[in-house]
């Protein structure tokens, strides 16, 4: 439906090009019809019907006249007789052009390629004529009489007005056609068939009064003499066709315009006047003639296409003529235009009328059709508009905004339907300018006063965000934009803007803003916004005399609770802790959450005095830690825990925040390492030891590229005093540092990182070493018990890495003993069980270091595939002194038992320390009592020969 008014509109443009297409084909054709102009005469031969007589008077006129030779031709007039028919020469082509019958149509009906181009005769002259005094003066009068008649057309005219009449053609006698009218004036035949234009007048003047049967009176109504040619005539030489057909038509109108003249030129020509024609027989044919070929009546030549189709038809139905009549090639069209001047100009006229008529047409048309579409334009324009301004009411509603109008000079107020409703105001409030100002709370009042009166005096823009107190006493924020308008002499004469209601997105970007600085579990600020107000803190303090204080707080044991206990109870803790540290400050320190279990306190305008402030800081640190010392309770359960506090003072002496925070890092840790619950100030000489030990953890990356680490062993030895193995331990010989101890190097390649390439290159020097033991008969059997830290084990791909070693280094699995620390069986215990598994599915032995001082939960205990328990040298130490320990290190050996476990004792210095251990059934030992760790060499050396082996 939609494109119903396009497509009419398509329709209708092409209707206009197509007229205008053929209106300007026409012009031009008409205007192209120009005369043909032959270079030089072209000649050519009319063959006549019949002897010469009036009959052809135009052929001899155009002739004589010389409007052949006009039309470049030189014609030459041939006379015709019996046995001399037009129609066979021009076939033959001896002649071009012919006079002939309606027999032209019967032979272009039988396939003939013959064509008619004229009809001069518009009635045929044939008619039946008898003596008067015969009385036959109708058809029916024929019967049985004898009647001369050619077997040519003349009977096919005289069948078809039998038939007409309903007469049995045969019914009468014919006899040959003699031409001779003597037969008929001696009553040798009945009647004859004769010209209509001949026989009556001379029969008349041999005295005997003619009767005369007229095809007319039958309505059987043939064309006569015919001028025609050949279709090879007419394709060959189409303008030689035109130019022979105008000339000749031209030669008509002279001969019935100048009979007597014509007559005369008739008389001239060979044997006329011998067959006994005068000027009066033929001017008295001429006459006879103008009813027949009606000159004054209609065009000279004129041809009707139905009537030569009447005529074709009827040839069919009485079978003289196949049914093959086609119009179209029988009759002759001009292939040219006519030349007179008359013509051309008439020709032009008609164009140049038409083209008028066409051109004022089209104007009307596109007239119409412009007013229509711009009709429809405005219509579709005004349909816009009006959804427009309903769309505008719908955002404007749904966007709550508003305009409004201050008119000056007498200050009225015009509000919106959408501002009235913002202002929650009834639809009959009239706001007045004071009446609109009082919405603004009074505190805000003098920035709206201020913007407009600037507007009014300096033209200036305005843009404000202000609150309002609706009539509803809502409070809102809205936003107001206002300009000056100006008249056209520069004074201004109004102010207009828009108000709109931004409440919601005041809200949202208070949101945004909380987001972006306060943390959101506990609410407090985060670190960016601790960061902003310390940096506010250093400039006051710089300007003053006063001094700060910044603390960091860190929960001792927190990521054991939330691993274990789950975070959801770490977040409770975390809130509670953040509600008793604000507890423990004033109103104007700020505690910030940095993330995890770190709390950071700003206390600002702390004494000038050095000392004083740090007491200050203290007090408040000491409280803080005090808060804590009350059990935090959650649903139904209590939890302990303490923090350790780092402080750091600032004055006046210029520093920066990243330096502060440095600071207070560093006294937390060293608060950490002095056993937690405690509070430290930063000292410098602390920060030294820090920067040596980032120092140091670039001395280990390095250290681990220049080869400066080794192994040393220790062996570990059964009840009956036979080497089993021994315990791998690394050593690390700095160039500069010289020999540094594990328990210094190892917590920082753990804190760093470094643990995992570190433990990866043990256990390639580990696994070399136990290649090359088994090469020796004394130490083939030997086991190697190396050290897994926790890190290295929580690998994704730790198992790979251990079976890549092996068989890199192609190391006995079974002679490998893995140790790993009780901590390892905290987090994740089903991904642990899951490594040491498929290890231990390929031999390789695994053994708890330092039990019993970690957390093992004995469940998980029995799920592990474990070979061994390492009682912790704490234990063994003091078993013999403290009772304490003797029972540890007794059930850990009795837990072993009952788990089918090896234990082994590590730190064993005393013969009896070992016997004790002995006698509660420990099956292997390690320690000083042995041997200390020493290099492969002396292992190999001192160690292996001393000992008995299995
Ligand atoms: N007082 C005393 N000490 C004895 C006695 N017998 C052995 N020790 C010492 O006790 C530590 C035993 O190693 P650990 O418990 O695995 O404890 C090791 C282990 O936790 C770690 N460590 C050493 N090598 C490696 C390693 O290759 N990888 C990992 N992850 N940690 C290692 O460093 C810790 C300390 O190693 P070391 O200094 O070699 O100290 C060794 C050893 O020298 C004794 O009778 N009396």
């Amino acid at each position: 439906m939609g494109f119903a008014a396009p497509m009419k509109f398509r329709t209708s443009a092409l209707d206009i090009t197509t007229r205008l297409f053929w209106c300007t084909k026409l012009v031009v054709l008409i205007c192209l019809f120009t005369p043909p102009a032959f270079a030089e005469a072209s000649k050519v031969n009319l063959q006549l019907k019949w002897h010469h007589q009036f009959q052809f008077a135009g052929y001899y006129a155009a002739q004589a006249k010389g409007f052949y030779k006009d039309a470049g031709l030189d014609v030459n007039i041939i006379e015709g007789g019996p046995g001399k028919p037009a129609l066979d020469a021009v076939l033959n082509g001896s002649v071009q052009y012919g006079i002939s019958d309606a027999d032209v149509l019967m032979a272009h009906m039988h396939g003939k390629p013959v064509v008619a181009m004229a009809a001069i005769f518009q009635h045929s002259p044939f008619i039946i004529i008898s003596r008067e005094d015969s009385n036959i003066h109708r058809l029916a009068d024929l019967m049985g009489k004898s009647v001369m008649m050619k077997h040519d057309l003349s009977a096919v005219q005289f069948d078809a007005m039998m038939l007409k009449a309903g007469l049995d053609p045969t019914s009468v006698r014919f006899v040959t056609h003699t031409g001779q009218l003597d037969d008929l004036i001696n009553r040798k035949v009945d009647a004859m068939a004769a010209y209509a234009t001949n026989e009556p007048y001379r029969l008349r003047a041999r005295g005997v009064e003619p009767a005369i049967i007229s095809t007319i009176d039958y309505d059987v109504d043939f064309y006569g003499d015919t001028l025609f040619t050949s279709r090879r005539e007419i394709e060959t030489h189409p303008e030689r066709a035109d130019a022979f057909l105008k000339a000749t038509l031209r030669g008509w109108r002279y001969a019935f315009d100048n009979p007597e003249e014509i007559a005369n030129l008739i008389l001239q020509l060979p044997g006329v006047k011998q067959s006994g024609a005068t000027q009066e027989s033929l001017l008295a044919e001429a006459k006879s003639m103008r009813p027949l070929v009606m000159p004054d009546i209609v065009d000279m030549g004129h041809m009707n296409t139905e009537r030569w189709s009447h005529i074709a038809q009827l040839l069919v139905r009485l079978k003289l003529a196949p049914d093959s009549y086609e119009p179209r090639k029988f009759i002759y069209h001009y292939a040219t235009t006519p030349n007179t001047l008359n013509t051309r100009w008439i020709a032009f006229g008609v164009a140049a009328t038409l083209l008028c008529v066409m051109l004022v047409i089209l104007w009307n048309v596109q007239m119409r059709r412009q007013v229509r579409m711009r009709t429809e334009a405005l219509h579709a324009e005004i349909a816009r508009r009006e959804q427009t301004e309903a769309y505008l009411k719908i955002s404007s509603r749904m966007a709550r905004v508003g305009s409004w109008v201050l008119s000056l000079p007498e200050k009225t107020l015009y509000w919106s339907e959408e501002v009235l409703d913002i202002h929650e105001c009834p639809p009959e409030f009239a706001p007045t300018l004071d009446s609109a100002l009082a919405f603004y709370p009074e505190e805000w009042r003098s920035r709206i006063v201020q913007a407009l009166e600037e507007c009014l005096q300096k033209g200036d823009s305005f843009d404000e965000e202000l609150p309002i107190l609706t009539c509803k006493d809502k409070l809102l924020w809205i936003r107001i934009i206002g300009q000056a308008v100006y008249d056209l002499h520069g004074n201004i004469t109004r102010i207009e803007g828009a108000i709109q209601d931004i409440s919601a997105q005041k809200v949202a970007e208070s949101r945004i803003q909380h987001l972006a600085f306060y943390d959101s579990l506990t609410s407090l600020p985060n670190r960016q916004l601790f960061i902003d107000r310390l940096e506010h803190t250093l400039a006051y303090s710089a300007r003053t005399s006063k001094s700060g204080a910044v603390l960091f707080i860190d929960l001792d044991n927190f990521k054991t609770l939330n691993d274990t206990m789950g975070h959801d109870l770490g977040d409770m803790l975390l809130q509670q802790v953040a509600m008793r540290i604000a507890g423990c400050l004033r109103e104007s320190d700020t505690v910030a959450r940095f993330g995890g279990d770190e709390f950071v306190v700003l206390l600002h305008e702390l004494s000038g005095n050095h000392q004083e402030a740090a007491a200050q800081a203290r007090l408040v640190s000491e409280k803080i830690l005090i808060s804590f010392a009350h059990p935090f309770q959650f649903s139904g359960y209590e939890h302990h825990t303490s923090a350790s506090i780092g402080v750091t003072l600032f004055d006046q002496q210029p520093t920066t925040v990243d330096e502060i925070l440095k600071r207070a890092d560093l006294a937390m840790y060293q608060s950490k390492a002095a056993g937690r619950n405690v509070i430290r100030f930063f000292d410098p000489e602390m920060q030294a030891l820090i920067a040596d030990r980032v120092e140091m953890e670039e001395d280990l990356r390095n250290g681990l590229r220049n080869d400066e680490f080794f192994l040393c062993y220790q062996p570990q030895v059964d009840n009956q005093g036979r080497l089993l193995g021994a315990e791998a331990l690394l050593r690390w010989r700095n160039p500069k540092r010289g020999m540094i101890p594990p328990s210094t190097f190892i917590p920082l390649a753990e804190d760093s990182g470094l643990i995992v390439s570190v433990g990866n290159w043990v256990m390639y020097a580990a696994c070399k070493q136990l290649v090359l033991w088994a090469q020796q008969p004394l130490t083939s059997s030997l086991t190697l018990a190396v050290n897994v830290s926790a890190k290295q084990l929580r690998q994704m791909d730790f198992v790979d890495q251990i079976v890549e070693v092996l068989n890199v280094t192609g190391a006995n699995p079974k002679r490998l003993k893995l140790e790993l620390t009780e901590s390892l069986m905290v987090n994740n215990i089903e991904d642990v069980i899951a490594k040491m598994t498929e290890l231990k599915n390929i031999g390789v032995g695994f053994s708890i270091d330092d039990f019993g001082i970690g957390y093992s939960s004995l469940s998980y205990l029995k799920l592990l595939p474990l070979d061994q328990l390492k009682i912790d040298q704490s234990f063994v130490r003091d078993v013999l002194t403290d009772p304490n320990d003797a029972v540890i290190a007794r059930t850990i050996i009795a837990l072993g038992k009952s788990l089918n476990l090896q234990v082994i004792a590590e730190g064993v210095e005393t013969l009896s320390q070992r016997e004790f251990l002995d006698n509660y059934g420990c099956d292997a030992y390690q320690g000083y009592l042995f041997s200390k760790p020493v290099p492969a060499d002396e292992f190999e050396r001192d160690v292996v020969q001393t000992f008995e082996h299995f």
